[in-house]
Order: C-alpha cells, then sequence, then structure tokens
C-alpha cells in the first residue's frame, strides 16, 4: 500500500479517503492546463492531495501583475516560465511528486491526440474559450474526462466533461464576442475603446502575422494630386525611418485622406462632430497638449497620469523603434498586454488617434485593462474553485463520473448557499464537435473567399486550429506547421479565391479534418445572398456560437458600446472566460434541482 511504511505524509489522507480512492489518486496521470490564476491552487491541492504523476503546461512566463494571486510565483521569478516555477514551488509543499513542466501553446501540434491519450484526467486552468475549446476537443476525441473551469471576479464554476456521458464544452452556445461597427472603429470612433480596438488592429497588421489578420482594410482609392503628393513624401522617410513614416501615415496621411474624401466627394463623414485634425509630427510644439492639468493628480502613479501629445508621439515613435528591432529577431508578434512595448504602442497609438477625433485621452493604465480585456480576479474566488475540481476528480476516479455535478459558485448567496450544484447535462445531440458533427453554412458563395472561410469561420467561428478541406476526394485547402514553402505559397493564392471559383456552390458538402484536433466535421453549404441583416455575410445553422448581435452582452455593459447595425460588423474579441453565473432559466434549474436533492458538493 502506497502510504504504508515509506511515507508517513499520507496516513491522514488514506484515513480520509479510504484506500481505494487513495490508490486511485497515486496512480492517475494528470495534465493541468495553464498555470495562472487557478491553476497556481489546484496544483498546490494536487500534490497535497497525494496525486504523483502531473504534467502541468502553461504558454507564459511570469508577470509582476500575476504575483498578487498566483502564490507560487515571487517577484524573483518574473520572465520565467510559469510552469517550470509552479512545479519548483509545488514540490515543495510535497517533493514526493512527480510533475513535468511544459512551456508552450496546448494548441501546438505536439500536444495532440497521442499526447492526450496518457492521462487519466485532464484539468483546464485557462482563461480563454479559444484554448478551451481546444482541450474540449482533444478530450472529446481520446475520451478523456475533463474538468473544466472559470472564475471572474467573485463568480465561478466548474463543469465536468465526458464524451457521450455529459455536454462538452460547446454543447451549449457560447455568449456572443463583442462586436463594433467596422468603420466606426476606421473611420469615425467616437470613444476611447474605439480607438484603442483600432490601435490593437495597427499592432498586428505592423507586427502580427500576416496570414492571420483577417481585417485588412481595403484603402480607398483616392485620385487627387495633392493627396498623391502627400503619399510619395511619406513613402520617402519609409527606409530611413520606419516609425517616423508610421506616424505620418496614421495620424496624418491617413485623417488628411479622409477629410479629402469628405471635401471631393461632399459627404459628411463625420455628422455633427468636429472634423479631425491630423496631427503634424515636426509641428507637435502647436497642439494644445491635449491634456488638463486637473486630470492628473500629484498623488497618480505614473501609469495612470494623463500623457500630452508630445509624450504620446514620444512614447509612438520610441514603442515602434523597438519592436520593429524585436520583429526582425523574434518574428511576428502577438498583442500582449503584459509586454511593455506592445502596451506601449497601443497607448500611444490610441490616444494619438483620440486627440485627432477629439476624444478624451487615457492613461496607459486604463487603456490596459480595455485593451487587454482585463476581468478582475479574485485569489479567494479561485482557491474556491481549485479546491471543487479535485473534490469532482474523486468521484471521476472511483469510477462514478456519473455522480459529478456542474457547481457555480455566486456572489450572493440564494437559499443560504454561495454554491449550487446540479447534475451535469446529457450530450447535446445538435452539437456539433460531440455528437452530430454537422453544421450548415448560408453564404453568397460567389463573394466568400476560402481565406475568410478558413479565418473567420473554421478558425475563428468554429474553433479550428489546423483544418484542411475536401470537396469530393479533392484537397481544396490545407494548413499545419507541415506544410513546406511552396505548399504554403499555394494556399495563400488558394485563400484569395471565391467559394464558387473552388467549386463550392450551393448543395456543395465540405469535410473538414482537423488533425491536431482529431476533429471532423461536414459542413452543407446553402448559397444565399440576401441576408436579413445588412452587413452580415454568413450565418451558421447548427450550434456554433451565435452571431454577434447589436444587443448588448455583459462585457459591452462595461465598455457602454453597441455595434451599429448599419455597417460591416467586426468582431473583436471573445469573451476571456465563458459565463461564470448561470442564466436565468439554468439558474432556476439549478435551484429547483438543489432544493429537490442536492446535497452541495458531496464528496461521494
Ligand atoms: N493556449 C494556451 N496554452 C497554454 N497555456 C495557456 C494557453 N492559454 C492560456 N494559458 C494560460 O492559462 C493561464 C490562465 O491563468 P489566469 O486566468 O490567471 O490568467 P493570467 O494570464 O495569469 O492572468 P491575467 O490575465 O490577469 O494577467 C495563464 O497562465 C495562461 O498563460
Ligand atoms: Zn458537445
Amino acid at each position: 500500500m502506497a502510504a504504508s511504511g515509506t511515507n508517513r505524509r499520507y496516513e491522514h489522507l488514506v484515513a480520509s479517503l479510504g484506500n481505494e480512492l487513495f490508490e486511485a489518486i497515486r496512480s492517475a496521470k494528470i495534465l493541468m492546463v495553464g498555470a495562472g490564476g487557478i491553476g497556481c491552487e489546484l496544483l498546490k491541492n494536487l500534490v497535497l492531495t497525494g496525486f504523483h504523476d502531473i504534467e502541468i503546461i502553461d504558454i507564459d512566463t511570469i508577470d509582476l501583475s500575476n504575483l498578487n494571486r498566483q502564490f507560487l510565483f515571487q517577484r524573483k521569478h518574473i520572465g520565467m516560465p510559469k510552469s517550470q516555477v509552479a512545479k519548483e514551488s509545488a514540490l515543495r509543499f510535497n517533493p514526493d511528486a512527480n510533475i513535468l513542466a511544459h512551456h508552450g501553446n496546448i494548441k501546438d501540434s505536439k500536444y495532440g491526440p497521442e499526447f492526450f491519450k496518457k492521462f487519466t484526467l485532464v484539468m483546464n486552468a485557462l482563461d480563454n474559450i479559444d484554448a478551451r475549446r481546444h482541450v474540449n476537443r482533444l478530450c472529446i476525441a481520446t475520451e478523456t474526462p475533463l474538468i473544466e473551469s472559470a472564475t471572474e471576479g467573485y463568480l465561478g464554476q466548474i463543469q465536468v466533461i465526458k464524451r457521450g456521458v455529459m455536454e462538452c464544452y460547446e454543447c451549449q452556445p457560447k455568449p456572443a464576442p463583442k462586436t463594433y461597427a467596422y468603420c466606426t472603429i476606421r473611420s469615425s470612433p467616437t470613444k476611447p475603446i474605439h480607438c484603442i480596438i483600432w490601435a490593437k488592429e495597427e499592432f498586428l497588421t505592423h507586427f502580427g502575422d500576416q496570414e492571420r489578420v483577417v481585417n485588412q482594410e481595403q484603402e480607398e482609392e483616392i485620385t487627387d494630386e495633392e493627396v498623391k503628393a502627400e503619399e510619395a513624401k511619406i513613402e520617402a522617410i519609409k527606409e530611413k525611418s520606419f516609425s517616423e513614416y508610421l506616424f505620418r501615415k496614421l495620424f496624418y496621411l491617413e485623417i488628411y485622406k479622409k477629410i479629402r474624401i469628405a471635401q471631393l466627394t461632399k459627404k459628411d463623414l463625420w455628422p455633427g462632430r468636429e472634423t479631425p485634425v491630423p496631427i503634424m509630427l515636426d509641428q507637435l510644439h502647436l497642439y494644445s497638449n491635449g491634456t488638463n492639468d486637473s486630470t492628473n493628480s500629484v498623488e497618480s502613479l505614473p501609469d495612470q497620469q494623463i500623457m500630452s501629445l508630445k509624450q504620446n508621439a514620444d512614447l509612438f515613435i520610441d514603442s515602434v523603434n523597438r519592436l520593429v528591432e524585436r520583429r526582425s529577431k523574434t518574428g511576428a508578434m502577438d498583442f500582449d498586454k503584459d509586454d511593455d512595448d506592445a502596451l506601449n504602442f497601443v497607448t500611444a497609438a490610441s490616444n494619438l488617434r483620440s486627440h485627432i477625433f477629439t476624444i478624451p485621452v487615457q492613461s496607459r493604465f486604463s487603456i490596459k485593462s480595455l485593451a487587454g480585456n482585463i476581468i478582475p480576479a479574485i485569489a479567494t474566488t479561485n482557491a474556491v474553485i481549485a479546491g471543487l475540481i479535485v473534490v469532482e476528480s474523486f468521484k471521476i476516479l472511483r469510477n462514478s463520473i456519473e455522480k459529478c455535478r456542474t457547481v457555480v459558485l455566486q456572489k450572493k448567496p440564494s437559499a443560504g448557499r454561495l454554491l449550487l450544484s446540479c447534475a451535469s447535462e446529457k450530450p447535446n445531440p445538435d452539437c456539433y464537435v460531440c455528437s452530430s458533427h454537422f453544421v450548415t453554412l448560408e453564404c453568397d458563395t460567389d463573394l466568400m473567399t476560402l481565406g475568410v472561410l478558413v479565418e473567420g469561420i473554421l478558425r475563428g467561428r468554429l474553433g479550428m486550429n489546423e483544418p484542411s478541406i475536401t470537396v469530393d476526394s479533392d484537397i481544396l485547402f490545407e494548413s499545419g506547421e507541415d506544410l513546406d514553402e511552396e505548399e504554403v505559397k499555394r494556399m495563400k493564392l488558394q485563400s484569395a479565391k471565391k467559394l464558387s471559383e473552388c467549386r463550392i456552390v450551393n448543395g456543395t458538402i465540405i469535410e473538414i479534418d482537423d488533425i491536431s484536433q482529431n476533429f471532423q466535421l461536414k459542413i452543407s453549404i446553402v448559397h444565399k445572398n440576401n441576408f436579413a441583416e445588412e452587413g452580415q455575410t454568413f450565418n451558421i445553422v447548427g450550434k456554433a456560437t451565435p452571431l454577434p448581435t447589436a444587443t448588448k452582452t455583459k462585457g459591452e455593459d462595461k465598455l457602454d458600446e453597441k455595434a451599429q447595425d448599419d455597417d460591416e460588423v467586426m468582431i473583436v474579441d471573445a469573451p476571456a472566460v465563458p459565463p461564470p453565473a448561470p442564466s436565468k432559466k439554468r439558474k432556476a434549474q439549478f435551484e429547483e434541482k438543489d432544493a429537490k436533492k442536492s446535497k452541495v458538493v458531496s464528496l461521494d
């Protein structure tokens, strides 16, 4: 018996859990995905509960902002991989544990089905829907039980997922992503958030992965000699100084062009508002500095100060210089709110744009929270949720998965309880991930390109990672790390073609295969060119994430933002976590079932 003789540290566990469960815990092989807020608490729980064989993976390195709640990390660890430091700190709680740390992205193909098959149980401690969907698919494909979790402020939720037994992460549609009208972002911003989104787009356009940029702006054609002359002047600076060139392009030329378009077409592009004022880099001293001294109190921290126009301009030039150098060394970057250069770029660019459109400028602190989609994190909530994950894992290890419960942590008690629990739902027979593997796509096959199908729909909406597309046994599109240069070029050309040019027309059934997720899906195409809502270009009939709507979602309340429906809608960001609070209907179900039969969080 594992606990006898050699290790007295487990005696109390054997006494409280019983031999059988303790043995199951000792021999289970656990994968923990994410070593952040929930992950740190969970890893500590796992090693203290006697779990022996644990692999952890996290993509990130430790940031100062993690230290208030991710207690396995200290100041001296800043910049080091979370997975490695979490492992070392957890081993101090129990040196007997066998922990393997991976510093990487769970979506990487080396963590595919073969990797997942090794585990008895997977525990998610993630912060984004994209990675959650990916892990869900691999657990469905390999029939590995998964415990999913999320927290947001005081709210939290855990859910157990097992193919064929209970619903998967994608059985119920997720809330629609926040949306903004495309033209508001590109041409007529009215609020700081519009400028921040624009700045993030610009960051990705200049420093991100070009292949993945879907919302590339179509440059407006304008045959105006004055504009052409300005363009030529600015283009000439490009080789000498990219940062100056980019400044003049974004904050002078593009605005100047829009003003000329308005003049030439006699259209009022900014009805009821002031015409934007382009910024001239050489004449910054002529502008009023855009700040009001009373906005900066003496005590406010540097990050909370409102910068002057000159300070924003300097910050922009400096961040671009640094980013250009980094790009030449390390290649394309993703926007990361904890990356100083990236955040400085977005702060400066968004403030400069705000200045142009007479929108109040913001502190770096407030831009960070909006650009990074920051949701409040509370250590206690993470601790409660991490504890519940272990409780549910016991039921799985006792081969009583049917006893597992979905548990919701609420902000205020209802019926005297902060925790509501409910038996897990059965798999949804229409779920395209765990049941039907079939959806219908309505789109205009003469307008939609294969590129939009791949990026916007297969990756963006249907959560795929490396999709390939087959029609009647012909492979139309492939993706993945193993493509050679020639194939990548061919796929790029292929992506620009319209669906109808690729023989995808009304009635075609296309087959999608994603080896990295071991996931297959059939899509039935319905050609349609009259969509009820203007700007809408496709519709997925099935249980995919619903189309963005103009109605307010929870996150949008905070931003006080509504998409205007007279324009093409831009999908900005998926919410960071699934909604921890259940819908009213679901809550009613919880309460009803709870009152009838649940012992909140039972150990059996
Ligand atoms: N695709 C992924 N592969 C591996 N780890 C991931 C992936 N996506 C997210 N993670 C990790 O999941 C963890 C989630 O933790 P948490 O929600 O506390 O977020 P955080 O990034 O640490 O905090 P904050 O967002 O507040 O800065 C993070 O450490 C993050 O790096
Ligand atoms: Zn499902």
